[in-house]
């Protein structure tokens, strides 16, 4: 065992300089940390202790091996129960287990059929509401947002209201930036002290949960009405607990959850993928016959994924590049507790960035290049265990990969069936700026030309642009 700690930067007073050097560029800090100091690096932040791995190995050990001797920072799970409650991303231990054994069922495979026809439906018609020239720039950023929480509102509560979706929309980004203030404050301050973020904060809280327990009285007077994730979570019985249910608040918790957890995250994928096709077109055009050849112009379900392998290649690889979460939660340790040949004090935090892992070249070489060649079969198995974790790993990884994956292929299949996806003119590349997911900084505009128009061009029959229909 070596006694000492890894090596890493000097913390300063109280951490202060590292914190503001982090809460400025989050991912370029853990990159330069690990140029700096290597696989392993240890740093003061006011009275913790900050250890920080980027080797597969050491990943795989904190959180899979020795995932019992971590619970996620209590500090920053207080911030986040702020909206989520005692929801499964905030509990531990035998109370998470239930919660996570009870979601489950909502997330099998039987079920996607369903949401993939709700995906499909609210894709379409945000697609068909897209008003492009052809020529100028759109929100695209905005749009996949719109989209995704539309996707949400279907899923879990089957509600179709625009204005519900908007008013949350503008909630969940208040609170994104406060979850963000929060965590980088040097001391933990009590809600009653007057922070400048906090009013809008609770205005959103406010606005979020009246929204929640609206949707969930209107279903206790019609249960049944639906075959959703709400209805899922108001029947879900635990067997090992003599078929005990959740509770009111219970329910009200984890809708928070899937609601917040489930559509910014999918939003920026969505998001930097239309970047990486924009900025590479040979790419976007195999893609896009690919998916011409697999569904005509028609609607993708669930079972059409199989034949959209090279589609599924370039979203892997956008989350390689652009991990939505970017860092992990921080991890605490309850225990003394041996990671490789390092000795961590309990009470110590880990912190772990998919962002420095996925740009490391051992793993990934020419990391900077969008190459979605890399996750065919024949090379994807080269990818060490550990390197590759978009949706995190162990027992709390993201119980919603599968469905933001399919998501995230619909939309994407639906996209270049309609539109050749354009960099804006002289664009610079939008730089990652971590906001609880790794949002383009100043957000994300691209050029949707109707691909009517892009083939009325090629065939001299230009000034014919229109939206193709897609058809069911
Ligand atoms: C591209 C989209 C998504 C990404 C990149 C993503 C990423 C992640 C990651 C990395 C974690 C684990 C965090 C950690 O270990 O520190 C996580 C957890 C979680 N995600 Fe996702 N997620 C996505 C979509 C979704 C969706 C669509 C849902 C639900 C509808 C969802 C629900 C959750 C929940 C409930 C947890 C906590 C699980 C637990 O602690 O047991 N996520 N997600």
């Amino acid at each position: 065992m070596n006694p000492t700690r890894p090596p890493g930067p000097r913390a300063g007073l109280f951490g202060l300089r590292l914190a503001s050097r982090m809460f400025r560029d989050y991912p370029e800090f853990h990159r330069q940390l690990q140029r700096d100091h290597g696989d392993a690096a240890y740093f003061r932040l006011g009275r913790y202790r900050d250890y920080v791995f980027s080797d597969p190995e050491l990943i795989r050990e904190v959180l899979m091996t020795k995932a019992r001797s971590f619970v996620r920072w209590q500090r920053s799970m207080r911030v986040f129960a702020l909206a989520h409650g005692q929801s499964v991303l905030i509990t531990e231990g035998g109370v998470w287990q239930r919660q996570r054994r009870m979601l489950q069922p909502g997330f099998a495979p039987r079920r996607f059929d369903a949401y993939a026809r709700q995906i499909g439906d609210a894709s379409a018609r945000a697609l068909d509401a897209v008003q492009t020239d052809g020529r100028t720039p759109i929100d695209f950023e905005q749009t996949m947002t719109a989209l995704t929480m539309d996707v949400i509102m279907r899923t879990l509560f089957s509600s179709e209201a625009p204005e519900d979706a908007a008013a949350a929309g503008a909630a969940v980004q208040v609170l994104s930036r406060a979850a963000l203030n929060e965590m980088f404050l040097p001391f933990e301050l009590p809600q009653w002290v007057p922070l400048p973020w906090r009013p809008a904060t609770r205005r959103a809280l406010q606005t979020l949960d009246a929204l929640v327990w609206r949707l969930l009285r209107e279903r206790r007077a019609h249960p049944g009405a639906h075959q959703d994730l709400l209805a899922m979570l108001m029947s879900a019985a635990d067997e090992e607990d003599g078929d005990a249910r959740l509770s009111d608040q219970e329910v009200r918790d984890q809708c928070m959850t899937m609601f917040l957890a489930g559509h910014e995250t999918t939003a920026t994928g969505l998001a930097w993928w239309g970047w990486a096709m924009a900025s590479h077109p040979e790419i976007a055009r195999r893609a896009a016959a690919e998916v011409d050849a697999a569904l005509g112009g028609r609607i993708p379900v669930h079972g059409d994924l199989p034949r959209l392998p090279y589609l599924m290649q370039t979203l892997k690889e956008t989350l390689r590049l652009r991990p939505p979460a970017a860092a992990l939660f921080t991890r605490e340790a309850v225990e003394d507790v041996q990671i490789g040949s390092w000795l961590l004090p309990r009470g110590s935090l880990v912190m772990i960035t998919p962002f420095v892992v996925h740009h490391d070249e051992r793993w990934f070489p020419s990391a900077e290049r969008f190459d979605p060649d890399r996750f065919a079969p024949e090379r994807a198995d080269s990818i060490p265990r550990g390197a590759y974790l978009p949706f995190g790993v162990g027992p709390r990884v993201c119980i919603g990969n599968n469905f933001a994956l399919m998501e995230m292929a619909q939309v994407a299949a639906m996209l270049l069936q309609r539109f050749e996806l354009v960099r804006p003119a002289h664009a610079p590349e939008p730089h990652p700026r971590l906001h609880v997911t790794l949002k383009p900084e100043g957000g994300l505009r691209l050029v949707l030309r109707p691909r009517s128009a892009v083939r009325s061009q090629a065939t001299g029959l230009a000034g014919m642009a229109s939206c193709p229909r897609v058809h069911a």
